[in-house]
């Protein structure tokens, strides 16, 4: 597995560089960091009972945010370019226990189709049992309107 580089991580970016998810300056958020695995990518998130939404469980909505990050990213990564989500559909198959510890994401391109590019990704809690799946579909921008409206890099910078 390779770590990806997050290209926003400079001091010169704290208190601009917010995203809930993927942020190491959001005190607030997930923190997430990535890595890619052939076709892949991956995430791993250890939940906290403050994320729960019934006793013991990971709120279906920060499952949801999971598994759309890891499609924003895999965008990032493997088009090479930036996107917004426009369509998400999560099937929550079996409760995710926050008492199972960290959690695995992984996300993969299935088609691009015009501007419409589809993802699948799936959630795995700490023993390894897909909880949720999600079909995404991204918006994906020309890389120059990316770099020039969304902060967009340029593949280079995820990688050191
Ligand atoms: C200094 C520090 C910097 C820090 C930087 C932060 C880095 C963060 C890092 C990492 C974050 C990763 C986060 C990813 C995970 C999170 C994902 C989300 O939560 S995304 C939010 C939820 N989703 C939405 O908000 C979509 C809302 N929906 C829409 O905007 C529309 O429905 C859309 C775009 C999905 C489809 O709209 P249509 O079908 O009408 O498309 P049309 O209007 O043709 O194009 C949209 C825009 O794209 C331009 N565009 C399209 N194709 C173009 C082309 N070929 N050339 C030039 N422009 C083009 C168009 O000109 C238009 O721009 P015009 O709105 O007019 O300004």
């Amino acid at each position: 597995m390779k770590k990806i580089r997050n290209p926003w991580k400079e001091p010169k970016n704290i208190g601009e560089y917010n995203c809930f998810a993927c942020s190491p300056y959001n005190s607030s958020g997930l923190q997430l960091e990535f890595w890619e695995n052939h076709d892949e990518l991956i995430t791993k998130w250890n939940p906290e009972r403050s994320y729960e939404g019934w006793i013991g469980v990971l709120h279906g909505g920060i499952q949801a945010t999971l598994l759309d990050e890891i499609g924003g990213w895999l965008v990032m990564v493997k088009l090479k370019t930036a996107g917004v989500t426009s369509n998400m559909q999560v099937s929550y198959l079996k409760p995710v226990k926050v008492s199972k510890g960290e959690v695995t994401v992984k996300g993969k391109l299935e088609s691009v189709e015009g501007r419409i590019a589809k993802i699948s990704a799936s959630l795995y809690d700490g023993d390894g049992e897909e909880c949720a799946k999600a079909e995404l579909s991204y918006f994906v921008f020309p890389e120059n309107i990316a770099k020039a409206r969304y902060q967009y890099p340029g593949i280079d910078a995820f990688y050191d």
